[in-house]
């Protein structure tokens, strides 16, 4: 048996690679962070290329800092930031245009003309999404659009289109292989969840040729291998391919209803399997796929919220107001209250529950007094009111109850942000000992189809607390906090701004 799996986590701000052993333990990790484009005011876009070399660069240095050789690799598992689009060209491998981002706004336009074509309801049904530019269908359109309006190209099969991970599993196999999973595949709103196939009416709809796609198979399983001249004279099997959200929840051993993990990254992203029930939300949640293993798909629901950690990058970058994110919690602890200020940080519109592509950040109840003390740690708190908000429409969508809620995520180091959502959801928040679940996730699952690991069993049994964050505040003082914000939220969403 080779002794470790290659994780490899392409995030929306950096390239993560991990050597993983067979106690489930991460020996060694790189990390390359790339450019971040902002053509335009709400646009995001991502270099396919740079992605690529990031990853090729991890690769190597994670082997190097291991001290482990390439023959000692038994599997790859791949996990990527979702939604994110590249077309590139079948001939030479070559983007046609920048990564479309999935934070990014630029297909508004394309949602608002499906919206008035009252298409809502048939994609929701279909695909479990609701239509926003988050996912990837707009933003295909949108490429094509720009580089072959009439689809004369497309049509003729010079494209290939893929997530983030379709297009590094294409470039590690030398371009053998075009091929995502069902995870990836739920989330680009082109792909019905129910029959697990590429929707011809959503194709049509979105003028998207059907040969583009890539080929949609279970979570966990065969992509192909490795080029040797890509990976030291080794032609390593790559076994997995996950949604860096779905990989974070099977790393988390959330494998039942009623188990809820939430990663408090650049977003937040809370996930619940639901098992063979694709549970629609009349509330704004997503239906999206969990995972598929032994051809077996696992439904699950997800809240999503676009600014989570990244305000916290805002208070450092935009405001100025600390050096280094962690200080934010220092700030924060130094005040015992905001004293009744609310940063709603709705920069790129509102996620679930309230899907409002045109609302923008705001800020209320500032008075002489206030300082950035209270700033910061009104960020931290709306980051907080913000999961309760998602929390709430899921245990009600679903009809269970929270028991306790799993976290990770760049930002759960920050103990305020812990303590304080425990005592907004009234319930224990429970932190992992490796906070890097994701990676972990995509390791499990590359593991599971290679026989690395024996089954999710092993996976429950690895699973060990860093802390838990136990509930200790008053109820009245909860509930009176959480109107407050549910006002801030609701005086952000009238305020537009007049663009004419
Ligand atoms: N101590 C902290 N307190 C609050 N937020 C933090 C802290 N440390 C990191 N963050 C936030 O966490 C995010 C990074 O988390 P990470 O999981 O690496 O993100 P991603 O995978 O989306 O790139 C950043 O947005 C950063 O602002
Ligand atoms: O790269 P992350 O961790 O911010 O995750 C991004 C999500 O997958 C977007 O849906």
């Amino acid at each position: 048996m080779k002794p470790y799996i290659l994780s490899i986590d392409q995030g929306t701000t950096s390239t993560r690679a991990f050597l993983v052993n067979q106690d489930g333990e991460i020996v060694a990790k790189s990390q390359r962070e790339f450019e971040q484009f902002f053509p335009e005011p709400g646009w995001v876009e991502h270099d396919a290329n740079e992605i690529w070399t990031s990853v090729l660069a991890c690769m190597a240095e994670v082997l190097r800092i291991g001290d482990v050789n390439a023959r000692e690799i038994d599997s790859i598992g791949i996990t990527n930031q979702r939604e994110t689009t590249v077309i590139w060209e079948k001939k030479t491998g070559r983007p046609v245009h920048k990564a479309i981002v999935w934070q990014s706004r630029q297909t508004e336009a394309i949602c608002e003309d499906l919206r008035q074509q009252g298409l809502g309801t048939m994609i929701k049904q279909k695909t479990g999404l609701l239509i926003d530019p988050y996912f990837s269908g707009t933003k295909v359109k949108w490429i094509l659009d720009q580089v072959d309006p009439d689809r004369t190209q497309a049509k003729a099969g010079k494209f290939m289109f893929g997530t983030i991970d379709a297009w590094l599993i294409y470039k590690l196999t030398g371009g053998k292989i075009h091929k995502t999973d069902v995870t990836n595949a739920s989330r680009t709103m082109l792909y019905n969840i129910h029959t697990l196939d590429w929707d011809k009416e959503l194709l049509d709809v979105f003028g998207v040729p059907e040969n583009m796609l890539p080929e949609v198979g279970d979570t966990s399983g065969h992509f192909g291998t490795t080029v040797s001249h890509h990976f030291f004279g080794y032609n390593v099997p790559i076994s997995a391919s996950a949604g860096d959200q779905q990989a974070a929840l099977f790393g988390q051993a959330c494998f039942h209803k009623g188990m809820v993990k939430n990663t408090y990254g650049t977003g937040c992203f809370m996930l619940m399997p639901t098992g063979d029930d694709a549970i629609e939300s009349d509330s704004g949640l997503l239906t999206t796929i969990a995972w598929g293993l032994n051809g077996q798909v696992t439904y699950a629901l997800e809240g999503s919220i676009f600014v989570g950690g990244s305000a916290i990058g805002w208070l450092r970058d935009g405001l100025r107001m600390i050096e280094a994110t962690s200080d934010s919690e220092t700030y924060a602890t130094r005040v015992t209250s905001t004293d009744g200020v609310y940063v709603v940080p709705a920069f790129v519109g509102l996620g679930t529950p309230y899907w409002d592509s045109d609302a923008r950040g705001a800020m209320f109840g500032l008075t002489r007094g206030t300082t950035k003390e209270h700033v910061i740690r009104a960020t931290l708190e709306a980051i907080c009111y913000q999961t309760k908000d998602v929390l709430d429409t899921m245990m009600k969508d679903a009809g269970v109850m929270l028991h306790t809620l799993r976290v990770d995520g760049g930002a759960v180091k920050n103990n305020f942000l812990m303590q304080f959502q425990s005592d907004l959801m009234n319930a224990p928040v429970e932190r992992p000992v490796n906070n890097e679940t994701t990676a972990l996730g995509a390791a499990y699952l590359a593991g599971l189809s290679t026989g690395f690991f024996k089954d999710k069993d092993t996976i429950k049994a690895r699973w060990k607390q860093d802390r838990a964050f136990q509930p200790q505040m008053e109820t009245v003082e909860r509930e009176k906090l959480y109107h407050g914000w549910q006002k801030a939220v609701e005086a952000t969403r009238v305020f537009k701004v007049d663009e004419s």
